[in-house]
């Protein structure tokens, strides 16, 4: 049976290489779009493999490009590829995989920061929440400029179950600058410890899988590369809206290298900081003189906690913002200068 199943198989025939393809449609890289190519199957086929059992998934490829990692997901023997790709150059050479893949390779030109995966895959796919995740997986190896932005999007998409999210917790192997990754994964008290790393870990799994030398890509890019795999938790662990947490977060890592009461002080009017700042961080049990890089998980999910229930308490709390009221104080300071210089 196994050596049948062997036999039996998907590969993809024959093919001019990636680099042939790149020369065959003239797909020089455009470094103002940061496109670098991995031409390297044995590293195509090892992002591949860290993202899961591919055989007869359904996989959502975004930035395929000249389609180095698309041919190694069709060559694990996936039920269904769709690739989305925002540069034309890259639809012929990525025409001809799907000549060579009969009915697996669906091709989309459009942007993966808009388009929607919702209805793209077939509907008796979507697991619940609480299930194994579904045999549905994304893979991408996107400019650096996009991966960051589209992994905060699809961060709130898990926290609302919606998205890609909408099949149960669909797993994702994404690439990011290597400093981004080990961000993305860093525990309480490391150097790289910042607000990714608790807005995805509050939500996900989050396992830095491999780095791949800059080299490895062409034209090689200034830096190494993290290969980062997401599996969405089944309990998020802080039960608030994503929008609150990014809120407290943001606020907290805003002066990274002072105590942690700076930052969270700044999440009130300047009128009662003090006394709200003191009362959050007692309600939270949150010592005022660790430093944002040493707060576990657990002290934001009681600070989110706490800051829910002032916000509950006053509603114009959640929609005030720092800045504005530093651009307010400063104005006001410059008619009133300006008042004096004319007395
Ligand atoms: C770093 S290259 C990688 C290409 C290929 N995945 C590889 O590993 O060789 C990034 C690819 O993403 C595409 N891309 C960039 N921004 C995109 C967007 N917003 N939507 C879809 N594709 C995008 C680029 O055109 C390029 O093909």
């Amino acid at each position: 049976m196994g050596a049948q199943a062997k036999l039996g198989a998907f590969r993809l025939p024959p093919l001019p290489t990636i680099g042939e393809i790149i020369k065959l449609f003239g797909l020089r890289a455009q470094k103002q779009l940061s496109q670098n190519f991995l031409l390297d199957l044995r590293l195509t086929d090892k992002i591949v493999r860290k993202t899961g059992n591919l055989k007869n998934a359904h996989v959502y490829e975004v930035g395929p490009g000249p389609g180095g990692i698309t041919r190694s997901i069709l060559n694990a023997e996936v039920a269904n590829l769709l690739v989305v790709e925002k540069d034309t150059r890259f639809i012929p050479g990525l025409q001809m995989l799907s000549d060579a893949a009969p009915g697996k390779l669906r091709i989309v030109h459009g942007d993966v920061l808009t388009f929607k995966l919702e209805k793209a895959f077939p509907e008796h796919l979507q697991r619940k929440w609480e299930d194994d995740p579904p045999s549905v997986y994304i893979i991408g190896n996107l400019p650096f400029s996009v991966s960051t932005p589209l992994i905060i999007k699809w961060l709130e998409n898990i926290s609302k179950r919606d998205g890609p999210f909408i099949y149960g917790r669909t797993q994702m192997t994404l690439t990011f600058q290597k400093e981004v990754a080990e961000r993305l994964t860093a525990n309480t008290g490391s150097k790289q410890r910042s607000r990714l790393s608790i807005m995805a870990q509050y939500l996900c799994k989050v396992q830095h899988s491999f780095t791949i030398p800059g080299r490895a890509f062409v034209p090689k890019p200034e830096v190494d590369v993290g290969v980062v795999h997401f599996t969405p938790l089944v309990q998020p662990l802080i039960n608030q809206p994503f929008k609150l947490v990014e809120k407290v977060v943001q606020s907290t890592f805003q002066f990274r290298r002072k105590y942690c009461h700076h930052g969270i002080g700044i999440l009130f009017p300047q009128a009662d900081r003090s006394k709200n700042t003191e009362k959050m961080l007692m309600l939270a049990d949150v010592d005022p003189t660790l430093r944002p890089a040493q707060l576990s998980i657990l002290h934001f999910k009681n600070l989110c906690d706490v800051y829910r229930k002032m916000c509950d308490e006053d509603p114009n709390l959640f929609t005030y913002n720092f800045r504005d009221e530093l651009r307010q104080n400063k104005s006001k300071k410059r008619v009133k200068d300006t008042d004096g210089d004319n007395d």
